[in-house]
């Protein structure tokens, strides 16, 4: 069926590379009439064709070897470069072989083609794109390939930057500089990070001093040091522009942070610049987005992903636990924790207990990460616990980071400010609690756990009210029910049901809480974290964890504004002016608007309508597992 329609599609072979192309039988009707339109565009003289990688395709040939992508990082040298990123690569950082998306990605990279590259979670993406940015460097001035002690080299400069790679989060940018700085170690280059949170004095007064060729920030620090006509920092002939989780990059929220940045960078049309997205998700609410960075006529967009494989790891088995009631989330967790560690001490091959939670606010990191300290004294197997969120300051953040990268085994407490990207070595397990924000979060925070083909488990804790929230932005992936934690059944409410221990043990870590944490807790649920859950049965919900979770006589009271943006709803206690506390509001997630795709001959738009494919909203038929 592949041959005839490729047969058919004759067209379609003056404008690709047919090996590299797979038209999956089910869609080839669809995707055929893309591609001719596609290659109708493409015939135009100056457009070299975009280019399908897949899987699948690579499977095709007898190795991947053979379809002219090299897989050892020693035979880089054969593609030209430097001999010391190679050997920094090979002896400092020990990789012999590449992984599929490097492979994939780094040949067409070098010979200077922008790339959107879609490859799951923990499989390299961030060496994919480092090795062409360095490269390219070492090209335009060979100089830089030596450290300057060899040969005197010219200093380096803060306003002649060549490569600026972009991440969402602060910790994700300082990883990613780490990375870098590996790769450039016996060279002459120099990398900075900028991101929000440290000391902008300082870093301008390093830069300076020491100069920069790769500069690695977050998109605020990014936009305040561009824009700033006496910072210093300046990149008039940028080569290369990085979007790392492009699909976060170029969400609401960030994308008018990108278009400022773009502002301060050389004109794409006057100084040709490399764009190279990476990401394990690119939905389809970006995908139009991210034609405004890259050159629809001289771009590879790069899948490892198969057409009807889904974008988490086979071998990570995904568990959701249904508890009754927000009051049953930490009992079930404790006792999964209890569990999983047994599981570590137990059987040789299962890798020590090292946990990410992921909650959905703050307030509720900073609860769950006392209450497990406290729980370590009834239970000591417990291991150390961190937590990490945006409250805190950058060099505790940082800290928390650190600390939980370097430990054998413990438990981070994690908001969405670890969710994509970090890579913490043997995780054991992620388990998020209540709903995601979406999808795409979900994946990401499962791909904190079964990296670089490690073993790992991921779990959700979702209270009965959010199951269909779950069901509905969760379809598509092998989650399975699991009914094994008797905590998630117990009714907290019938006092004379014979309670799981455990929730003695929390309520007795709960009561050393103060109020202000509970009433945090309260109101932050309240600011649309959790979209989609009905307010009414969300405030119902809250005011059984504050009885019978938190031990309270009565719900903590929120603020008018808060209750004002709810609405009518039952039970919501409202502050009285004297108990009025001044307080954060919690922040909320704002959805994407839905945007329509247009139909277009333009080539991007079509050539990666098979992302979507690859990470739509999965039909009304593919329902959730669970
Ligand atoms: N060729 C390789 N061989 C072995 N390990 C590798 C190789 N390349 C990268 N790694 C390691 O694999 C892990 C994951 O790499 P990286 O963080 O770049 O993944 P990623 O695809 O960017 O993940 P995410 O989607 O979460 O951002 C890291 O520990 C990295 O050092």
């Amino acid at each position: 069926m592949r041959t005839s329609v490729l047969r058919q599609a004759g067209l379609c072979r003056a404008a690709f590379a047919a090996r590299h192309i797979q038209i999956s039988s089910k869609s080839s009707a669809a995707l055929l009439s893309q591609i001719t339109r596609v290659a109708a565009v493409q015939s135009l003289p100056s457009a070299s064709p975009p280019r399908f990688y897949s899987a699948e395709a690579t499977a095709q040939t007898d190795n991947a070897g053979s379809d002219g992508l090299i897989t050892r990082f020693a035979d880089l040298a054969s593609l030209g470069v430097h001999e010391n990123v190679v050997r920094a690569i090979t002896r400092g950082m020990g990789y012999e072989n590449m992984t599929e998306v490097q492979s994939m990605t780094i040949s067409p990279a070098l010979k200077g083609k922008d790339i959107v590259a879609q490859a799951k979670t923990g499989t390299g993406k961030t060496l994919g794109f480092l090795v062409p940015v360095v490269q390219k460097i070492i090209a335009q001035e060979p100089e830089l390939a030596y450290a300057p002690n060899r040969f005197g080299g010219k200093r380096a400069r803060s306003d002649d930057i060549r490569a600026i790679i972009i991440s969402p989060t602060r910790e994700l940018a300082e990883q990613i500089g780490e990375e870098a700085r590996k790769l450039v170690r016996g060279t002459g280059l120099i990398v900075q990070t900028a991101v929000g949170g440290t000391q902008k004095r300082e870093m301008l007064y390093r830069t300076r001093q020491q100069g920069c060729h790769i500069l690695v920030g977050t998109p605020g620090r990014l936009n305040d040091l561009l824009s700033d006509s006496g910072s210093g920092i300046d990149a008039p002939r940028l080569s290369t522009l990085v979007l790392d989780e492009a699909d976060r990059m170029l969400e609401v929220g960030f994308d008018e942070e990108l278009r400022q940045i773009l502002q301060f960078l050389p004109d794409r049309k006057v100084l040709p610049r490399q764009t190279l997205l990476y990401s394990a998700t690119i939905p389809k609410d970006v995908v139009g987005l991210a034609r405004t960075y890259i050159d629809k006529n001289n771009f590879e967009f790069v899948q490892t992903v198969k057409a009807d494989e889904v974008l988490t790891h086979d071998r990570i088995p995904q568990y959701i636990v249904p508890v009754k009631g927000f009051e049953n989330i930490y009992p079930a967790l404790l006792e999964l924790v209890l569990k999983g560690i047994k599981e570590s001490q137990t059987n040789p091959d299962a890798l020590p207990f090292k946990a990410i939670v992921f909650l959905p606010t703050t307030a509720e990191v900073i609860v769950a990460n006392q209450i497990f300290r406290r729980l370590k004294y009834n239970f000591r197997d417990i291991p150390r616990t961190w937590d990490i969120h945006s409250k805190l300051t950058q060099n505790a953040r940082t800290r928390s980071a650190n600390d939980f990268k370097d430990a054998r085994t413990g438990i981070l407490f994690s908001s969405d400010v670890t969710a994509r990207g970090m890579d913490f070595p043997n995780v054991s397990h992620v388990i998020q609690c209540h709903t995601p924000p979406n999808r795409e979060q979900y994946i990401h925070r499962l791909g904190r756990t079964g990296r670089a083909n490690k073993p790992g488990q991921g779990w959700l804790i979702i209270p009965d009210i959010e199951l269909q929230v779950a069901r509905n932005k969760l379809p598509g992936l092998p989650i399975k029910r699991n009914d094994e934690l008797q905590c998630a059944t117990v009714d907290a409410a019938d006092t004379g049901a014979a309670k799981h221990p455990h929730f003695e043990h929390i309520a007795d870590a709960v009561s050393k809480l103060p109020h202000e944490a509970f009433k945090e807790c309260y109101q932050s649920y309240l600011g649309g974290a959790l979209q989609g859950v009905d307010r009414q049965k969300l405030v119902y919900a809250l005011n059984d964890l504050s009885k019978f979770g938190w031990g309270l006589d009565q719900p903590p009271a929120v603020k008018p504004g808060i209750a004002a943006h709810l609405g009518r709803v039952q039970g919501l206690r409202v502050e009285s002016r004297e108990d009025r506390h001044r307080m954060g509001g919690p922040g909320h997630r704002r959805d994407l608007p839905g945007r329509g795709r247009r139909q277009s001959d333009d080539p991007f738009d079509n050539v990666l309508d098979r992302a979507q494919s690859l990470d739509r909203r999965p039909s009304r038929r593919e329902q959730a597992s669970f």
